[in-house]
């Protein structure tokens, strides 16, 4: 029976708010999951997506505009006593000790001081807080923090421990450690619930815990599809699977037309003829080298897009260029520059063009491909048309004029080749130093 394999299940759920200028806003828009027992299921999703609102909905917290959730195939109403969870705030109540907020649930639901009491001890333990359980949240870090708040939920055993972005509060370091906890626990097969549900915007987090990751698009939230994370534990973040899989999220985060689905085997070969350029502006990826290179040639994603007041998905993009390009790496969750991602990030500006030229040359092979049609055509120019045929039998058609600007606006900066947008027509860039040259003073 269908009810037996599933803990939890949402059935096309909708969720409408009103909106303070009248009407409304479609948040989420015929959602379906299910979570089954022994598994981690990751929500991942650009903000706004609704991923924390399909989780208070799961929780019972807030009520669907319409569909259904059922619970072992039950209809929800009201709070889901099936669940707890983690928050990324931490939640903790201030005025009580780490060992009151973590007897909190269980006394809530009655039962006696000194079962909770022992439960917590149990729970604290497992989270690496004995000797702490007199402590008030005040007197700990972050990090112990929220171990506090994995213990208040984990003596609830409850059948889906949900978390809500539960690290990315938490410093690079720390962040690292405690997911690594949380992942050996759940390998070992000790781990206090049936299920987890996370949400997340962290990609690798998702792979390194999740079986599969649902994954929602925005506007509204709706489920865009599921990737299944079939790496055996514990996982290597370094293993060709893994980076095959971030590889390929990260390019259906920053294209909300690519297919979810299509995963590369991890025997890809890892330069395509036609990877989809990320929708990212020269001018977006120089300044984002930049100011990672001044911040040290390294800096975690969520921490920049905070300092920089941004979305972490208004960075992805740039991210992914910077990769694609070869100026800089990722590796949990944080931007590492190359060597060539260094020199074009001090280089001057017309060294700078010259190192995008060559890295443009060497990692997008349509580019060569353009400029070789380019130079053998007599007249040195080419017709949009021309491209946009060849774009088309890899990319749909709105894609294929997004993968067009952005090839433009790319062989542009490296002085490769310009565009005519009245004649619709590409040509030969004149050389950097010509125009150098004749702009000069003393050129004669
Ligand atoms: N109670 C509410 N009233 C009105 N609008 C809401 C309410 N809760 C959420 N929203 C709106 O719903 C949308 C989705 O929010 P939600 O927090 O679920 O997204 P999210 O994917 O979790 O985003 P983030 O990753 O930024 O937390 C947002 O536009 C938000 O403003």
């Amino acid at each position: 029976m269908a009810q037996a394999t599933t803990l939890l299940t949402a059935e096309r759920v909708s969720k409408t708010f009103p909106l303070s200028a009248g009407g409304e806003q479609t948040v989420l828009e015929t959602v379906s999951l299910n979570v089954a027992p022994s598994e981690v299921v990751a929500l991942l999703g650009r903000s706004g997506s609704g991923k924390s609102t399909l989780l208070r909905i799961l929780a019972g917290l807030i009520e669907p505009s319409t569909g259904t959730v059922t619970r072992h195939g039950v209809l929800l109403r009201g709070p889901n006593p099936d669940v707890a969870m983690v928050f990324q705030s931490f939640a903790l109540l201030p005025w009580l000790t780490v060992q009151e907020n973590a007897e909190l649930g269980l006394t809530a639901r009655g039962v006696s001081k000194e079962t909770a009491e022992k439960e917590a001890m149990h729970a604290l333990q497992m989270v690496g807080l004995e000797g702490f359980e007199g402590a008030y949240p005040k007197e700990l870090s972050g990090g112990m923090r929220q171990r506090v708040g994995f213990a208040r939920a984990f003596v609830m055993k409850p059948d889906v421990l949900m978390m809500d972005e539960p690290f990315s509060a938490l410093d690079v370091l720390t962040a690292e450690n405690l997911r690594g906890e949380i992942s050996d626990l759940w390998e070992k097969g000790s781990f206090p619930s049936k299920s987890i549900l996370l949400v997340t915007h962290n990609i690798e987090e998702a792979i390194l815990l999740a079986d599969r990751i649902v994954i929602l698009g925005t506007n509204p939230g709706r489920i865009r599809g599921e990737v299944r994370v079939d790496i055996p534990r514990p996982r290597d973040k370094n293993g060709p699977r893994f980076r095959a899989l971030v590889d390929h999220v990260y390019t259906v985060m920053t294209n909300p037309e690519a297919a979810v689905e299509e995963i590369p085997a991890a025997t890809a070969k890892p330069t395509k003829r036609f990877p989809m350029l990320p929708h990212a502006r020269s001018g977006g990826i120089s300044g984002l080298l930049e100011i990672i290179h001044d911040r040290g040639g390294r800096e975690d994603l969520p921490q920049l897009a905070n300092d920089l007041r941004l979305e972490i998905d208004d960075l992805l993009p740039a991210v992914d260029a910077s990769a694609l390009l070869g100026f800089a790496s990722v590796a949990e969750g944080d931007v590492i520059l190359t060597d060539t991602g260094k020199e074009f990030a001090t280089a001057g500006v017309h060294r700078s063009h010259e190192i995008f030229k060559e890295q443009l040359l060497s990692r997008v092979p349509l580019t060569a491909t353009v400029l070789r049609v380019l130079e053998e055509k007599r007249d040195g120019r080419i017709g949009k048309e021309f491209l946009l045929d060849i774009l088309d039998e890899h990319f749909s058609d709105e894609e294929a004029e997004k993968q067009f600007q952005t090839l433009i606006d790319w062989g542009r900066y490296a002085h490769l080749f310009e565009y005519d947008a009245d004649e619709e027509r590409l040509y030969l860039a004149e050389p950097e130093e010509d125009i150098a040259e004749r702009d000069s003073p003393t050129a004669v």
